[in-house]
């Protein structure tokens, strides 16, 4: 059911430090900051090769990212995302697993224009699980 690796996630505590990081330490192809109200973020896309990192940022008061940097405070591995081809059909068949999905349990559209949806982290070994259709 999952297919390709579409990102790794890193929240950061300075979003332009960890860009100029990426950019002049580590070479890398760093977009624009992109501010998407509708999940509490700003993310900046990292293109390589083979996948993307997408560094995360607390945007507005209840962004879902804050707790996890008031415990990571230097920052850290937020989150994978895998690729599924009908997001419905796999959110269904993680339900009949047991498995929870986070919100109301609907898709939104992230920051690909394409529906996404988390799977809550104590559920998979302690990592949070994005989904993306594509
Ligand atoms: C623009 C969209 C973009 C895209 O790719 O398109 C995005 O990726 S948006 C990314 C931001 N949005 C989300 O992360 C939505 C899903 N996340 C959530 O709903 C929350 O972050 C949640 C519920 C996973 C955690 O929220 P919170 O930290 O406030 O809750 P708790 O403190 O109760 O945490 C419960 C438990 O989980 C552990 N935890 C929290 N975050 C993570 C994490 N990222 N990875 C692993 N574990 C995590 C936390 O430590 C608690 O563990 P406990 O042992 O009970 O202390
Ligand atoms: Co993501």
């Amino acid at each position: 059911m999952i297919g390709r690796l579409n990102h790794v996630a890193i929240a950061v505590p300075d979003l332009q430090a960890a860009s100029d990081q990426y950019r002049t330490a580590l070479g890398a192809n760093v977009g624009k900051p992109q501010d998407e109200p509708a999940h509490g973020v700003t993310v900046v896309f990292i293109e390589l090769p083979n996948t993307k990192i997408e560094l995360l940022y607390p945007l507005g008061e209840d962004s879902p990212i804050s707790g996890f940097l008031e415990k990571n405070p230097s920052g850290g591995i937020h989150h994978v995302c895998y690729e599924v081809d009908d997001i419905i059909a796999a959110r269904d068949h993680l339900q009949s697993e047991g498995a929870r999905v986070l919100g109301n349990g609907e898709p939104k559209i992230g920051a690909h224009g394409k529906p996404v949806l988390f799977l809550h982290p104590k559920d998979f070994n302690g990592c949070l699980v994005e989904l993306e259709e594509v």
